[in-house]
C-alpha cells in the first residue's frame, strides 16, 4: 500500500485540477494534484512539496478533508485529500497536460481518478454552507 497526498484548492467555488500526462500511471485522467508520500516527510510537507515540484507555487496545507483506500488493478493506495491554499506564485504546468478550474457540481462528469471518486461527496458536504 502507498500513501498518495492530494490537494484541492478553492477559488470562486471553483476546485483545480490537473490531467496527468501522457505516459503516466492513469494517463488521461483528472486528478487532485499531489503525489507519493515519502518517508520522514509529514503528509503536508509532502503536499507541499509536491505543488512546488509540479507547478512551482507555494501552498498552505489548510485541513484534511478525506482519506481512503482504493485498490487498482496494480496497486493499492490509501489517499490523503487536504484543503489548500495558495499563498505565493502562479500556476505553471510542469508536470500535466492540462488544468483547469471547475463547478463542485461539475467534478461527476469529470474523468476523476477512480480513487478521487469519494471525494466528490465529502467536498459537497464540506462546502454545503460555505
Ligand atoms: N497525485 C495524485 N495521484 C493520484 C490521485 N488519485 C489517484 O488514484 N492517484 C494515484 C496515481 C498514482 O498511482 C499515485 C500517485 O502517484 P504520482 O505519480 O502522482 O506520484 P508522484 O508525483 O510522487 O510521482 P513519481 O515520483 O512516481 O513520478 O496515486 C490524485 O488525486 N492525485
Amino acid at each position: 500500500m502507498i500513501q498518495v497526498v492530494a490537494g484541492i484548492i478553492i477559488e470562486n467555488k471553483t476546485v483545480f485540477i490537473a490531467k496527468r500526462k501522457k505516459g503516466n500511471v492513469l494517463e488521461g485522467y483528472w486528478e487532485f494534484p499531489g503525489g507519493k508520500h515519502e518517508i520522514g516527510e509529514t503528509l503536508e510537507a509532502s503536499l507541499i512539496r509536491e505543488f512546488e515540484e509540479e507547478f512551482n507555487v507555494e501552498i498552505e496545507v489548510l485541513e484534511k478533508l478525506h482519506d481512503n483506500i482504493h485498490h487498482y488493478p496494480q496497486i493499492s493506495i490509501h489517499l490523503h485529500s487536504f484543503i489548500c491554499k495558495k499563498i505565493k506564485g502562479e500556476f505553471q504546468l510542469l508536470d500535466h497536460d492540462e488544468v483547469q478550474w471547475v463547478n463542485i457540481e461539475e467534478l461527476e462528469n469529470i474523468l476523476l481518478a477512480p480513487a478521487d471518486i469519494p471525494i466528490i461527496e465529502a467536498l459537497k458536504k464540506a462546502t454545503l454552507n460555505k
